[in-house]
């Protein structure tokens, strides 16, 4: 160590730092700890200084690269590998970008240059360079630290004086796995910096930037490939094995490039990529050779099994990428009989994709290591459109018999269930007088037509083109339902061809995204009418009964409610004007000649309508007195005269079916009133009378007006303006009752 420190020219501090290191590293001799070591070498004094014992250490001594000391400055590879991992692995482990991740590099790497340069000039040691060697295969490390020293020693012994870049270029092997090994050995080359570099210390030995960046991408690019060759490999082990069980190609699954899949396998891991196996094998288990072929119109269920197919398990199909289950591991049963017919395979499919206790191999980026994909790769496989390769192209020619598939079902039953749920489409049906009942039995006749009689259901040219796109919208509302369980968007694509995102949120109102616009598209042109028509072919009674019922309960348009004030044409008299202006005597006065022909036993041909109790019984005095025989109705007390022509009463007791023949509504204004308006409301629209007298302010006019030409009667304004003018009494009534004078005679 001394001699190291003395070659070195290191101040103690950072020798014993160093020494500390190394001493740890040779007492664990683990990968890690030896990464770690390294990180620290770097770190360790402005000099970034390794001492040779410690580096022929890292070497084991007797290493390739433990003689071939480097007197470079350590800006190539070797130094850029110096953190011990893999820029990969470092990126994703703090969730960097690409972006990012480069900055790091480059920023480390310029730092480490500048140190080297200063270095330099002040005569300094430079550090070695950390060679990569490729062909180790591993981490070599050795537990035997008098080797290092020993190794220290012999470089101190032959460059005793000078502190030159040759003394200090031990070589630490640290090389990555077999399939990394092309990929270092090529950055060397391309930065130009090895063994064989001699003294780089000098300033203009920095790399360019264009180098480094070309050299990061390079490096990038290498792994990128390796990992998708790996990949490719996984799928071609399994696409060789299903093609040999099957005997035709076997269905082509999405393509996605390695940055994608690399991305999605992230979040879900090993797990997932054994489930996505699992499943994409099951699926491509139950989808038979002739579905994959494209049948030209046959059943693939009908052409399916063979009892080859039947005989391989599961675990078979994955081949050497998976362990199967022993769910996973059982074969299909179902022996001859068409594969869409069978139940208990379908639901052995069903628990064979939910993973089970399956392991995956390798990392979850496999070529079919996802869940999502797995499960796509079976839509695409088992879709309506026949599945398997060309399940697009060979969709149109199989639209008979898709619907028999029994995913296609589900999806089918899916579709309807949503549809029924849907509160547009009950609208939309409603329109159509079409009740929630109804709907709900439409919608099982639809389905088994839609099975059972695919031509029928969807009749013509343009009852293809429904199929195909409802055929697309069957993937919707399961993948609407992962996105919003998964709390993510997921992106799908139909056997259309197109491609959807479904988000995890309920999209905005005019915001919809391509589901809802989609949906709109394809059920408001295409499915609505066909149901309605299929409606009015099945359930025409109910569709009769709910247009009644409608017709009653629709408060839409509250005229309609009256069909007997329809019936007949009325003219509505409005008496306005100020208080005490004369205008309910001058209807009572009209209301008072009302009956004069009438015959006892006729009924009442007069209605007054006031808002209080008192006001009814004051016109119920009056009309009596006057010679007028006149009831009175209010919810307190009912007086009914005998043979009496009138009635006066409340306006919520009068009636809108007895027929009169002169009415009067006093106090118009309380339309507005919160509590009693509709009262005034149902009076005004219903009353059964050809001649109606409203008498209020004239701030009503306008909306009983409005409501007259909605009822398709007419109006007539009278204006009333006050003969005298309104004054107060100058003094109170004294709290007497006795003090009150009687008004109108
Ligand atoms: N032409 C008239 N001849 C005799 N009395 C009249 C005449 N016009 C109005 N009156 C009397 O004036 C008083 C007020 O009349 P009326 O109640 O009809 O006014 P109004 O405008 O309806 O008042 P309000 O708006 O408070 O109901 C009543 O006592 C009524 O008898």
């Amino acid at each position: 160590m001394l001699a190291a420190r003395r070659t070195y020219g290191l101040g103690r501090s950072t020798l014993s730092t160093s020494a500390v290191a190394v001493s740890r590293c040779s007492r664990l001799g683990a990968l890690a700890h030896a990464t770690t070591a390294r990180c620290r070498s770097t770190r360790i004094g402005s000099t970034r200084q390794v001492p040779a014992a410690r580096q022929q250490h890292f070497s084991g001594g007797s290493a390739p690269g433990a003689n071939s000391l480097s007197s470079s400055p350590g800006v190539g590879l070797g130094r850029q590998a110096g953190c011990g991992r893999r820029p990969t692995q470092l990126a994703r482990k703090k969730g960097k970008t690409e972006w990012v991740r480069y900055q790091n590099m480059m920023h480390q790497r310029t730092g480490l240059a500048r140190r080297d340069q200063l270095s330099s000039m002040r005569g300094g040691v430079v550090g070695p360079s950390v060679n990569n060697d490729a062909g180790s295969g591993g981490v070599e490390t050795s537990a035997d630290s008098s080797a290092a020293a020993a190794a220290a020693a012999a470089a101190e012994a032959s460059e005793p004086d000078v502190a030159t870049p040759t003394a200090a270029g031990s070589s630490v092997t640290l090389s990555p796995p077999a399939t990394m090994a092309t990929t270092s050995s090529e950055s060397t080359a391309v930065i130009g910096l090895g063994p064989d570099d001699g003294d780089l210390a000098a300033p203009d030995t920095v790399p360019p930037i264009a180098t480094t960046r070309q050299e990061t991408s390079s490096r990038i690019s290498s792994e990128d490939a390796v990992i998708t060759d790996l990949d490719s490999r996984r799928e071609a082990a399994l696409n060789a094995e299903l093609e040999r069980k099957f005997g035709t190609e076997p269905p082509q699954l999405e393509e996605i490039s390695g940055k994608t899949r690399r991305r999605r396998s992230r979040g879900r891991g090993r797990r997932g990529a054994a489930r996505a196996v699992e499943g994409t094998a099951n699926e491509l288990q139950h989808e038979p050779p002739s579905a994959v072929s494209g049948g030209g119109g046959i059943a693939p269920a009908a052409e399916s099994e063979t009892g080859e197919l039947n005989e391989v398990p599961v675990g078979e199909a994955a081949g050497p990428i998976t362990g199967m289950s022993g769910d996973g591991a059982k074969p299909a049963s179902g022996e001859g009989t068409p594969r869409s017919k069978s139940a208990d395979e379908s639901r052995r499919g069903r628990r064979n994709r939910r993973g089970g206790d399956a392991t995956g191999d390798g990392r979850g980026g496999g070529s079919l290591g996802r869940g999502g994909r797995g499960k796509q790769a079976a839509a695409a496989s088992e879709g309506w459109g026949g599945g398997g390769e060309g399940s697009e192209d060979s969709y149109s020619q199989q639209q008979g018999s898709a619907w028999k598939n029994v995913h296609a079902k589900k999806k089918l039953r899916w579709l309807l269930k949503g549809l029924a749920s849907d509160y547009g489409v009950q609208e939309m049906l409603a329109r159509h007088h079409i009740s929630k009942h109804t709907m709900s039995k439409l919608l099982r006749v639809f389905e088994d037509l839609v099975l059972d009689h695919p031509d029928t259901a969807f009749p013509g040219e343009a009852g293809q083109k429904l199929q195909e796109e409802m055929s697309s919208l069957c993937y919707h509302p399961k993948f609407q339902a992962d996105a919003v369980l998964m709390k993510r968007p997921i992106r799908t694509r139909t056997t259309s061809g197109r491609s959807f995102t479904f988000s995890s949120k309920q999209p905005k109102r005019g915001r919809e995204g391509p589901f809802v616009k989609e949906r709109n598209d394809v059920v408001e042109k295409g499915l609505i009418p066909r149901l309605v028509e299929l409606a009015q072919e099945s359930y025409a009674d109910e569709i009769e009964a709910t247009k009644r019922m409608d017709s009653i309960v629709d408060l839409r348009n509250p005229q309609q409610g009256f069909p007997l004030a329809r019936l007949r044409k009325r003219r509505i008299i409005y008496h306005g004007g100020p208080t005490n202006s004369g205008k309910t005597y001058q209807a009572i006065e009209r209301l008072k000649k009302a009956g004069a022909d009438r015959q006892p036993g006729d009924g009442p041909a007069g209605l007054f309508c006031g808002p209080l109790r008192l006001l009814a019984l004051e016109v119920y005095e009056q009309l009596n007195s006057q010679g007028v025989y006149c009831s009175l109705m209010t919810g307190q007390e009912k007086r009914e005269v005998p043979f009496a022509t009138h009635v006066s009463c409340t306006i919520e007791m009068a009636s809108t079916v007895n027929e009169y023949e002169v009415a009067v509504i006093d106090e118009i204004q309380m339309l507005a009133d919160e509590q009693r308006g509709p009262s005034w409301t149902s009076a005004v629209l219903g009353l059964n009378c050809p001649e109606i007298h409203v008498c209020g302010g004239m701030e009503g006019a306008v909306l009983v007006e409005a409501m007259a030409k909605e009822t398709g009667d007419d109006f007539e304004l009278r204006e009333y303006q006050r003969k005298t003018e309104l004054v107060c009494a100058e003094e109170s009534l004294g709290n007497n009752y006795k003090n009150i004078q009687p008004g109108e005679k």
